[in-house]
């Protein structure tokens, strides 16, 4: 397959902040490629690059085999871009926005219709309303559908699931899943880690950094140390006891548990769970009962993430 974006070594600085760090990676033609990282990690910066709006400082980037900067008007017609904030027309009904994205390619509503057909048909309930009274679950399936609307090569959405509601999140991934049935390859970025397992690949970044590129499988399969769940009915008091513990590397929420990261790579499970939760009771956590458990992505991505920042 060859690569639909290959990015070597693209930075971007505003003054003394390096929004992208050196980041070098390949998108395959047809993947569903997603960037996962906290705010403020470089992800809208990089896709804008990769959007053509905006120029790279160092490095380069192709699109589709085209240069980012150099051929950027052929490229514009080729790439659909749906940004984090302010993509609609809030005063615009969805017909109407769809047809002014429609316009603006040279194209109509009508005569893409078959092609917006799997986003379309779930907004023409709602074709009259104006794009500020719907949910924002609707709004982000309008943008993605203006998006959509000038038949793109490639799709790059900009936090497409931020601020929406868990059922409208699980719809748009439902969706992104139909629209690479189709052959379009789509790279997203989220800052929600759960999301990663939707995706191919998975870049994780942080501070314009990118720490881990592979699949999902493979990234959670990476995470190579102790991992200990602690039950107790004050998670509060129990989280900033297992803070004190001095094998912990990291100590975290995780649904109804904490979990415990501990810095001993090579030791047996057991035993080091034994060993948790007695120093929880001496702690005063009376309750605690701790379990080895198997890492999720999200632990292999925080212990990630951790390692970077100690560094
Ligand atoms: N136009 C700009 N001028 C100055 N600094 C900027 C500009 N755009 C981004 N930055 C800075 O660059 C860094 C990366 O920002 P960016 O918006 O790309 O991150 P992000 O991962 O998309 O996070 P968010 O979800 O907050 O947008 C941040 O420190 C941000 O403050």
């Amino acid at each position: 397959m060859s690569a639909a974006v290959e990015a070597e070594r693209v930075t971007k600085r505003f003054g003394d902040t390096v929004a992208v760090n050196a980041m070098s990676f390949t998108v395959a033609e047809g993947e569903l490629f997603g960037f996962i990282g906290p705010d403020g990690a470089g992800k809208t910066t990089l896709f804008r690059i990769l959007a053509t709006l905006l120029v790279p400082d160092d490095g380069a980037a192709r699109v589709l085999g085209r240069d980012v900067v150099r051929e950027l008007w052929t490229l514009r017609r080729e790439v659909g871009y749906m940004p984090g904030r302010f993509s609609l027309y809030p005063d615009l009904s969805v017909d109407e926005n769809v047809r002014f994205f429609a316009s603006v390619f040279g194209t109509t509503m009508e005569a893409e219709r078959e092609g917006i057909a799997p986003i379309y048909d779930q907004l023409a309930p709602f074709r009259d309303r104006r794009a500020a009274a719907l949910s924002g679950g609707m709004k982000q399936k309008l943008a993605l559908c203006c998006a959509l609307v000038h038949r793109p090569r490639i799709l790059f959405l900009d936090e497409p699931t931020t601020g929406v509601d868990a059922v409208s999140r699980r719809e748009l991934w439902d969706l992104l899943g139909t629209l690479k049935a189709t052959g379009l390859t789509i790279v997203v970025s989220t800052p929600y880690m759960d999301e990663a397992d939707r995706c191919d690949r998975v870049a994780l970044v942080q501070r314009g950094v990118l720490l881990a590129v592979d699949t999902p499988a493979a990234v959670t399969a990476a995470y190579d140390r102790p991992l200990l769940a602690v039950r107790a009915a004050d998670r509060f008091a129990a989280l900033a006891a297992a803070r004190a513990y001095p094998h912990a590397q990291a100590v975290y929420p995780f649904g109804e548990t904490l979990h415990v990261a501990d810095a001993r790579r090579d030791a047996a499970r057991e035993p080091l769970a034994r060993e948790l939760a007695e120093f929880l009771r001496a702690r005063g956590i009376a309750d605690a009962r701790v379990e080895a458990t198997a890492p999720t992505i999200e632990d292999a991505f925080i212990a990630r993430m951790t390692e970077e920042a100690a560094a």
